[in-house]
């Protein structure tokens, strides 16, 4: 799947935040996004997802403008968001959370997917019925990231993944994310600096201050 962002300018309470922003992701591709905190990077993620509405601009997805189409509509594409805090349902097992979008977005073939979920991520399988509350703060980075696979199978956002984790899991969470690479999906990986995401992506953007220059 490519995305392909022109000009994109997107205010929040009238405050610009974005600023013509210009970008690429070729099918198949892992693209860097590299920003200090506060320099846009979810607000950009949160507008490829259709959650943020833009002034003007357009957003391309596999070359079809998808600027005004509804995020619900994004994520049947197959476009999905693992965002920044983790946002599991504390109450719900592993296994529960990684379906909650399979529910929301009624996919069918949730179970084979949900298999190859735990296939990419057998440590995750070996949880699946504990509550998320019993996760410590890494493996439930990984649940997060195995619930964004349930819908994401073409293009796929993650939004810093390797922010407090601790080393172990984050050269684990390296593992997985250069697997997807194999399986062909675009991913666009936000971190503040590049120390995780340097070996792992084809290309990068810098963003500063909502604007976004390639790295
Ligand atoms: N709901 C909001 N209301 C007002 N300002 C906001 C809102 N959301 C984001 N902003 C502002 O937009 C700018 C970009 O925020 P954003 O969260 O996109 O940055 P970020 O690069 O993802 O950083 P972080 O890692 O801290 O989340 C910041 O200046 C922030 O204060």
């Amino acid at each position: 799947m490519t995305l392909e962002i022109r000009g994109l300018n997107v205010s929040i309470d009238r405050i610009p935040i974005l600023r013509e922003v210009t970008m690429a992701v070729p099918a198949g591709a892992m693209v860097g996004l590299i920003g200090r905190n506060g320099a846009g990077k979810t607000t950009l993620m949160r507008s490829i997802m259709g959650l943020l509405a833009g002034d003007s601009g357009t957003i391309r997805i596999d070359g079809e403008d998808m600027t005004n189409v509804p995020g619900y509509k994004r994520a049947a594409l197959g476009v999905s968001y693992m965002p920044e805090d983790r946002r599991l349902i504390p109450e719900l097992t592993v296994e529960e959370n990684i379906l909650m979008p399979a529910w929301a977005n009624g996919i069918r073939d949730a179970a084979e997917r949900l298999d190859w979920i735990y296939g990419l991520m057998p440590e995750v399988r070996e949880f699946r019925d504990r509550r998320a509350l019993q996760l410590s703060g890494g493996q439930q980075k990984l649940v997060a990231l195995a619930r964004a696979l349930m819908p994401g199978r073409r293009l796929l956002l993650l939004d810093e993944p390797f922010e407090g984790v601790a080393p172990v899991l984050s050269r684990r969470l390296t593992e997985v994310i250069a697997e997807l690479r194999n399986e062909g999906m675009s991913v666009v990986l936000s971190e503040s600096d590049d120390v995780h995401s340097a070996d792992l992506v084809d290309r990068s953007y810098r963003i500063e201050r909502g604007v976004v220059e390639a790295a």
